[in-house]
């Protein structure tokens, strides 16, 4: 992103939270937050249950106050403004279900042009382009007639985001917005999100557990700690550095720096060395099997060796016992798991 672009939204010595309420004691949930949003740039939000992402998104987009410190939409203290200043420059989409009744698609849509809206005037031309437009970068114009209440989750969800859209809005929030999608329109939708940065410029910054998705394709990574911090950074500072490793590791988890996400040990302890022959997906997939199967995969030469053939199912072979498909081959390894006298790398 260019350096030079003036930041839309920032954040400044931004503590979050709630405060005190009749028996409930006041939580800082963050403390001296530091960010800033500039046009097109795509930010994902990420930390671990609990963390405080939703509280931060809440702060920014002003659903609840700040317990110190100021965010700033233009330069200028969100307190400020009027809900109507606010609505023309930030849209969003929290994850609370909306009852729209038996409102169309379109009607749905039609809403992010209130704040454009006097009381006394009508829908204009500049009103019907954006919701035509919301509705064609948010990929729901064959969607345009339906009752919200008919559709799928995922497609109520592009719903959502072309109102956010029809507001023209230089930030636009999203609270994990891909939770209900599958991975195909995961994908999708992470792609969609690229494009509107780019296109719209606005900034859009999302609350997502898709750690991959976040450092693939986040311009900038929001992280939350856990521990009343966030640090900012690009993808590949945080995961680079010990940041993500920090937060996300624990026990039984570690980050795969090659996959961008965290694997989860099952607690058992390696079990023998088994060196894998075969090439490409295959060779990935059979390293998988035998890591589900409690046994360490090699490259280098040692006492077992597993040779495996393309087929469907796969053939394989292990110290010349034979048999076919990725459910026998872990049978058999974990028929294994005792390492034999011979398992000792033979180098
Ligand atoms: N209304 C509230 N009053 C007091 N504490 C709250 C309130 N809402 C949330 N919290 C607390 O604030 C902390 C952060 O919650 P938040 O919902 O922001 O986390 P999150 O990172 O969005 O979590 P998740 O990934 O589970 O959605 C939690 O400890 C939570 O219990």
């Amino acid at each position: 992103m260019t350096e030079d672009l003036r930041p839309v939204l920032r954040a400044v010595a931004l503590a979050a939270g709630y405060r005190r309420r009749r028996r409930r004691p006041a939580v800082t949930v963050l403390r001296d937050v530091h960010l800033a949003a500039r046009p097109g740039e795509l930010i994902a939000l990420i930390g671990p249950n609990g963390a405080g992402k939703s509280t931060l998104l809440r702060t920014l987009v002003g659903a609840q106050p700040s317990l110190a410190g100021h965010v700033l939409l233009d330069g200028r203290d969100l307190a400020a403004l009027s809900p109507r200043q606010r609505a023309r420059r930030l849209a969003v989409t929290l994850t609370e279900p909306v009852d729209v009744g038996q409102m169309s698609v379109e009607a749905v849509v039609a809403l992010g042009r209130m704040p454009y809206r006097s009381w006394i005037g009508g829908e204009k031309a500049r009103d019907r382009a954006a919701v035509d437009r919301a509705l064609a970068d948010a990929g729901v114009e064959d969607l345009r007639h339906r009752p919200l209440t008919d559709l799928s989750d995922g497609e109520r969800q592009r719903v959502m985001v072309a109102r956010a859209l029809a507001q023209e809005p230089a930030v636009l929030v999203l609270d994990e917005p891909t939770a209900f999608l599958d991975v195909a329109r995961r994908i999708e939708f992470a792609a969609m999100l690229t494009r509107l940065a780019a296109t719209t410029g606005a900034a859009i910054v999302l609350s997502t557990h898709d750690l991959g998705f976040a450092l693939r394709r986040a311009d900038q990574v929001w992280l939350v700690g856990g521990d009343g911090t966030v640090t900012a950074g690009a993808p590949e500072d945080l995961a680079y550095g010990d940041a993500v490793t920090r937060t996300f590791t624990g026990e039984n988890m570690s980050f795969d720096d090659a996959a961008a996400t965290i694997v989860v040990a099952d607690g058992t302890e390696p079990g023998a060395t088994v060196r894998v022959v075969a090439d490409g997906r295959l060779r990935q997939w059979a390293e998988h099997a035998v890591r589900r199967a409690g046994w360490e995969p090699t490259a280098e030469p040692c006492g077992h060796v597993l040779s495996i053939e393309h087929g469907a199912p796969c053939r394989w072979d292990v110290n010349g016992a034979r048999g076919a498909g990725f459910d026998s081959l872990v049978a058999h390894l974990r028929d294994r798991t005792a390492p034999l006298p011979e398992d000792a790398r033979t180098g």
